[in-house]
């Protein structure tokens, strides 16, 4: 298989009884290698069915999937599976293993040998950021969070090109999940794998996606980046889900000043860009993150300079900042990463 972590869904239906409406509904999508795309939805509207069709827990009653450029089910299912880590709610760890036994399943699996697997278990127990003192426990001397991150080291033993996380987050705390997420970010940043995460937490969809494919139903009603479908939801169902009006509020809530301010107290030296005569789309400090946003997307730039009102500038406030202050979004965004 093609390492490429690239994902395309063309046509693809699922249905669980002859004749019912189908759980996933004529999908068609592509996620582009490196890109971690959020399925989002509401209860029942088919994010695990489509999920589970990717490495063939289920397989599609019609249409295509191509993983790498190769479509999946002219590979044989262990080696489709290799290039594909899971991860569940649940966690799924073996109770009677130890971390380091739990971590080495799939290499085990893969013959690698012992020394192989000792250095990859450490490696990805750096990453995860756990102790090597924790090699030793069993899963029910973790915390839920931890768990959580072993299943994620479990997940990436085998380096696969393609992650699916189905709610992996949902049953750990808020303050660790806030936590997991941050360190999500991270190793996305650092790792590029191509991620598939399931979610109904719209919070959660909108500080991890590089995109969020919305679902209803079993069909997609809108794939997009989350300022796209903030700004512009394809139809009343996706305002009510992403509160488009109340985010909008919020961004009315907020100047740009705050944004500068924000940046001065956490000791990030301000960018200030050469003054344009040309150019007429300026902010100023005072006005609303609204505005900003309108006058970020009538001007087609992705930054804005900062004027106050003599023309001396005084930063630069784009749309990775709206985010932000709309999300709180964790400092290693895939956006931010060194
Ligand atoms: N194995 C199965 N057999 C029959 N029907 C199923 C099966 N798995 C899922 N379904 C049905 O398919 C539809 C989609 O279910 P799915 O689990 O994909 O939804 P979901 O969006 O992941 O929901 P949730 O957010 O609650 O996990 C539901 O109506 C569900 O009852």
């Amino acid at each position: 298989m093609a390492q490429s972590g690239e994902i395309v869904f063309e046509g693809v239906s699922k249905s669980f009884t002859d004749g019912s409406i189908p759980a996933v509904n004529g999908v068609s999508f592509r996620v582009a290698a490196g890109n971690m795309v959020v399925l989002l939805g509401p209860s029942g509207c088919g994010k695990t069915t489509l999920l589970k069709m990717v490495n063939r827990l289920y397989d599609p009653t019609e249409g295509k999937i191509w993983l790498g450029g190769q479509e999946i089910h002219t590979l044989p299912v262990n080696e489709l599976r290799r290039h594909i880590g899971y991860v569940i709610q649940q966690v799924g760890l073996f109770p009677h293993m130890t971390i380091r036994k739990n971590i080495a399943v799939v290499p085990r699996l893969l013959g690698w040998d012992d020394q192989k697997i000792d250095a990859r278990v450490e490696e990805l127990l750096d990453l995860i950021g756990l102790p090597t003192s924790y090699l030793s426990r069993f899963p029910r001397q973790l915390s839920g969070g931890e768990q959580q991150r072993v299943g994620l080291a479990r997940a990436l033993a085998a380096d696969p090109s393609i992650l699916l996380m189905d709610e992996p987050f949902a049953a750990v705390d808020a303050i660790n999940r806030e936590r997991l997420q941050g360190e999500l970010l991270g190793l996305h940043c650092k790792l590029a794998k191509t991620i598939l995460f399931v979610t109904h937490d719209v919070e959660e969809a909108f500080r991890l996606a590089d995109k969020i494919i919305v679902m209803r139903a079993g069909k997609v009603v809108q794939y997009g980046t989350p300022i796209e479908i903030v700004t512009h939801p394809a139809d009343a169902f996706v305002e009510d889900l992403v509160g488009s009006n109340n985010l909008l509020r919020r961004l009315s809530l907020v100047n740009v000043q705050s944004i500068l301010k924000a940046r001065e107290e956490m000791g990030i030296p301000a960018v200030l860009p050469e003054a344009d005569a040309e150019e007429t789309a300026v902010l100023r400090p005072e006005d609303d993150l609204r505005s900003a946003l309108s006058l970020l997307l009538s001007s087609g730039r992705d930054t804005l300079r900062v004027e106050n009102a003599s023309g001396i500038p005084l930063g630069e406030v784009g749309f990775s900042d709206l985010r932000s202050m709309l999300f709180a979004a964790p400092s290693s965004k895939k956006k931010n990463c060194q």
